[in-house]
């Protein structure tokens, strides 16, 4: 079971927030000033998400989903509000046809895909399970069409034209698309582009399966394909070399307008476009178009559903989720959050149903940040008094970590000791006396044990 993916506010102990300070905080900036301005190319506000965590995510080396997990992954996907579900090829084994059968049944608002290669044999068994749309591979890189199925252009030409017919002659929604699109030969990419545009394919794909991709030449090689073609126009993007999110980005700036992501980016090696990257990013460029399409708050069950059925922990940095995503440290961050969360937040983590945090129990913690915490203590100091308890709190903090409990103590024993008019030396506020560094070490050792994410999580609490 992966840890949860943000500091849960735990027992609920500190849902401490105080009601007259949050009110006399301005509002949230809702709209990005840097906003991008629309032009005649960009689908930014109008993109469409083909979601493969149920294709390109079964190809992570550690996924193995059972008909009941593709179900249920299936199901939240399409609750989150993705508007395709792309499947494994139904010619890969008996049991994948069957799952891409069962999930076509299930009756979802989202378009139902499967993958296959550009061949008769494959196209014969897709057409037969029940789906709304067909998505059709085939490399065009030297390398692919040496090292892989060894095929010629025209040749690639003739079946692409063969398969598409005939998909389009049962009625359903047909994808072309070239493997490995960025070291393929441009001529040959929009030439056979072009081909099956006229022939009416729906979309055609452009694929980068090694992730060698910059942004750049992805603007440049969609924006070229986009005077090309008049169908839409999909895209796929490896992390090989950590643009896919960017890359993403490019694709509709240039014209794109189906961007492909799986949950947690799983995929081949490294994977692909997050859907929680892609979310991030989208949601800063178009905030009205994706929070009034998908169901932004259900992303982190998502997101911990795949991460459980494929065994792994949702990463510390992750986009949105990550337990510190939005966890404000250092002092000067700390006094701005408490003062405007825009100044340090670019995401307001309420539209993904989350919270944000002020860690207030290490060296860099300012007295910002302690005489917030003081206040939802209900404790009543000056400034003045919060600014001496912060200076016993680093002089702690500059021996062990801490956590919320550790500097709790030392703020209530430091306000005990100035309301019973007690003399009051650093590190005061600590129950027992004033302990020497070795000691202080030696009690920090059970909290060293421990992850530092959750030490982390301990020493944050929600603003
Ligand atoms: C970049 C991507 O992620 S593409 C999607 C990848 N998805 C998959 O591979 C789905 C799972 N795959 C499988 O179960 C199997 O590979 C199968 C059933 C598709 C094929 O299995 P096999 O016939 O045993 O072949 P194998 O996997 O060893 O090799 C791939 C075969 O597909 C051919 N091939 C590869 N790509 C394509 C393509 N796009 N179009 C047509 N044929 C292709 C190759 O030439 C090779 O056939 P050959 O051995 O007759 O030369
Ligand atoms: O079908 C596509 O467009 C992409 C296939 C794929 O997974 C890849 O090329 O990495
Ligand atoms: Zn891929």
């Amino acid at each position: 079971m992966p840890p949860a993916a943000v500091p849960s506010n735990g027992n609920g102990e500190f849902t401490a927030v105080d009601p007259q300070a949050r009110q006399s905080r301005p509002p949230i900036n809702t709209r990005n000033p840097y906003q991008p301005v629309p032009d005649f190319l960009s689908n930014i506000g109008s993109f469409k998400i083909i979601e493969s965590t149920l294709r390109e995510g079964e190809q992570f080396a550690n996924a193995f989903f059972d008909t009941a997990k593709k179900i249920e992954i299936a199901k939240a996907l399409d609750d989150f509000g993705v508007d395709y579900i792309e499947l494994t090829s139904p010619a890969a084994s008996e049991q994948s046809r069957l799952d891409c059968e069962a999930i076509c049944k299930l009756g979802l608002k989202a378009k139902i895909l499967t993958h296959i290669r550009c061949h008769m044999d494959d196209a014969r068994i897709a057409v037969q399970t029940g789906v709304d749309g067909v998505d059709v591979v085939i490399g065009t890189s030297s390398f692919l069409r040496e090292h892989s199925h060894g095929k010629d252009m025209d040749y690639i030409a003739k079946s692409a034209v063969e398969v598409i017919e005939f998909v389009k002659s049962h009625n359903i929604e047909i994808r072309f698309s070239s493997e490995d699109s960025f070291r393929s030969d441009l001529v040959d990419l929009l030439s056979i582009y072009r081909t099956v545009d006229k022939i009416g394919v729906n979309r055609v794909g452009i694929a980068d399966t090694v992730g060698c991709a910059s942004p750049r030449q992805v603007y440049d090689l969609i924006r070229t394909l986009r005077g090309v073609v008049s169908c839409d126009i999909e895209t796929h993007f490896h992390n090989d070399t950590g643009c896919a999110v960017a890359n993403a980005y490019c694709a509709l700036e240039a014209g794109a307008t189906h961007i492909d992501t799986s949950v947690l980016g799983i995929g081949e090696r490294n994977g692909i476009t997050p859907l929680g990257g892609l979310m991030a990013r989208m949601i800063v460029a178009d905030r009205e178009y994706v929070t009034g399409k998908y169901k932004l708050h259900k992303l982190r069950d998502l997101e911990n559903l795949v991460a459980e059925a494929v065994e792994v922990n949702i990463p510390f940095n992750n986009y949105i989720t990550g337990f510190c995503a939005f966890t404000h440290k250092a002092g000067i961050h700390a006094k701005a959050i408490l003062a405007n969360p825009s100044t340090y937040e670019i995401i307001n983590p309420a539209d993904f149903g989350l919270t944000r945090y002020v860690h207030f129990a290490s060296r860099l913690t300012g007295w910002n940040a302690i005489k917030s915490r003081v206040e939802q203590l209900n404790l009543d100091m000056t400034d003045a008094q919060c600014k001496e308890c912060t200076a016993n709190i680093k002089k702690l903090a500059d021996v062990r970590p801490l956590n919320v409990d550790d500097v709790d103590s030392i703020i209530r024993q430091y306000h005990f000791n100035i309301k019973t008019g007690k003399d009051t030396p650093l590190l005061k506020g600590l129950d027992h006396p004033a302990p020497v560094p070795e000691q202080l070490a030696e009690s920090g050792e059970p909290a060293t044990k421990k992850l530092r994410s959750e030490i982390n999580q301990d020493a944050a609490r929600c603003c």
